[in-house]
């Protein structure tokens, strides 16, 4: 897909024409800019425009056009009437949808544009507008709103007055949340709101927004899914801005966060409890789980402990669905607590005399540590992963150990399945992506929590043979 950005230049390469073109690229489209003016810029303010004479602009459009299909067009800064005069012009030739961002004041304050209204030629021309709230008010000639309710007021009015879309942005009001929405004269047609991420880098996020919106309609012709998935990438590249070191002021977001982002997290932490990991492998109970020399008695005083614990266990899982942020993660974590109740402690029953055993100091450790996270869902789930992720792990040598005739053969294959490899995916990936929106001292949380449940695992194999176990992981 061909998309054109008409914009200014920040030599930061934050904003502007710079990044609209890496915001292109990062979303899979290829990207080509008109420039409409030169800006001196860095990360901490503006020192001067330099605007493209508006025959030039036309120039440059005119023989791009001659040449080259579009797919769609994104506008960002155009700086002066006569450059507005001559994009509203060309925009009657050309045959594509248009992001328009209605760009006059800069993040560190600086004016881009003198007069909203000299914009409003271009606003009928548009296929969808991006104004933050003070350019919404600007273009209305009202005060910019402060609360989310009367930006949605606003938005409709400015739709039904110039027959365009509008996405209404809540980036700059208060609270917790970033709620966008797509307006049109009837109301809104879809919402996506993201959590605040707290970071001063949020140098062009708007241009950067608007360019993955239109290449993302682009590719699917659907504004609702180009707008999910533009503020999909917008909090990801938000969410690694620290990672870049660029500048003293609002730096800019990492637009190839996708390609070229921190490594990854979750692999840290699984090289964090090799030392747990292989101490599971070397521990008395699962050398002879695995051979089928381990006594009865010991089985089942295990599997007593997991039957108390798996009880405890779904109910975490079903709390972790009742935290998580939307549809996908409530779905998992329900299921797998339905899983549980239904399936594993299933397997437990059969294998055991009933009405057995209270729960051991260190079963109670175990599941006192899982509800003690019970009040943060990023801490939660990444307490709850080494349930997964170990078992997996093991599951994967228990089951390669099994043979004919195995004293405790159906247990050993209960975790080598492609159902729990997916389910193991899944949750990793759920504690990743709460990682990426998780600020330091929260992802450090996180860290504690999942390895003290690795330690909580190793404690629960070692306790049938009440084996000392000794902690190393920091
Ligand atoms: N701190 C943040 N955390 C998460 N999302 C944010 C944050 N700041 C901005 N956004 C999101 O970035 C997108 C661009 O929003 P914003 O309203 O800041 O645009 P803008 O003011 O036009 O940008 P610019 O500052 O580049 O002019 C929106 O989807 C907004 O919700
Ligand atoms: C060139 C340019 N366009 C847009 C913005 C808005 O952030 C900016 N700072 N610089």
């Amino acid at each position: 897909m061909n998309i054109l950005s008409i914009a200014g230049s920040d030599p930061s390469g934050g904003a502007g024409i710079q990044a609209d073109l890496k915001a292109i690229a990062a979303n899979g489209g290829y990207g080509m800019a008109v420039i409409t003016a030169l800006t001196a810029q860095n990360t901490r303010g503006v020192s001067g425009v330099q605007a493209i004479d508006g025959d030039f602009v036309t120039a440059q459009l005119e023989t791009l056009s001659a040449d080259v299909r579009i797919d769609a067009v994104k506008i960002g800064m155009l700086a002066n009437q006569e450059i507005i005069g001559a994009v509203a012009a060309w925009l009657d030739t050309v045959n594509a949808p248009v992001v328009l961002d209605p760009v006059m004041v800069a993040t560190s304050g600086d004016a881009l544009l003198e007069d909203a209204a000299a914009l409003h030629p271009l606003l009928a021309r548009a296929t969808v507008i991006t104004p933050n709230t003070a350019e919404l008010g600007a273009l209305l000639g009202e005060a910019a709103a402060q609360d989310w309710e009367l930006v949605l007021e606003q938005a409709r009015r400015l739709a039904s007055a110039h027959d365009v879309l509008v996405l209404a942005k809540g980036g700059h009001l208060a609270g917790a949340q970033c709620p966008d929405a797509l307006v049109s004269a009837a109301g809104v047609l879809a919402e996506f709101s993201s959590p605040r991420l707290a970071t001063k880098n949020t140098h062009g996020t708007g241009c950067t927004l608007s360019s993955a919106l239109a290449t993302r309609f682009a590719a699917t012709g659907d504004w609702a899914t180009a707008l999910e998935q533009a503020k999909g990438y917008m909090l990801r590249a938000i969410g690694a801005a620290d990672e870049l070191q660029v500048g003293s002021g609002h730096g800019p977001v990492h637009h190839f966060v996708d390609f070229f982002g921190a490594a990854d997290p979750m692999a840290a932490w699984w090289e964090d409890i090799a030392p747990l990991r292989a101490g599971i492998d070397e521990l008395e109970f699962i050398v002879q789980l695995a051979d089928g020399s381990l006594e009865r008695e010991k089985f089942e005083y295990y599997l007593a402990q997991d039957a108390l614990y798996l009880q405890r266990y779904a109910q975490v899982l079903a709390q972790a669905s009742a935290l998580a942020p939307e549809l996908d993660s409530q779905r998992f974590w329900a299921k797998g607590a339905g899983e549980i109740l239904e399936g594993e402690l299933q397997l437990h029953r059969s294998h055991l005399v009933e009405g057995l055993a209270n729960p051991s100091a260190t079963t109670l450790n175990y599941v006192n540590h899982l509800s003690s996270c019970n009040s943060s869902y990023p801490e939660l789930i990444a307490a709850i992963l080494p349930c997964y992720w170990l078992y997996q792990d093991i599951g994967k040598r228990l089951a390669a150990a099994n043979y004919e005739g195995h004293p405790y053969g159906d247990w050993l294959q209960t975790y080598a399945s492609e159902e729990f490899d997916e389910s193991t995916a899944q949750a990793i990936g759920m504690v990743r992506a709460a990682w990426k929106l998780a600020d330091p001292a929260q992802r450090e949380r996180m860290r504690q929590a999942f390895l003290r449940s690795s330690e909580h695992e190793l404690a629960f194999f070692a306790q049938a043979h009440a084996e000392s176990v000794e902690f190393s992981t920091a």
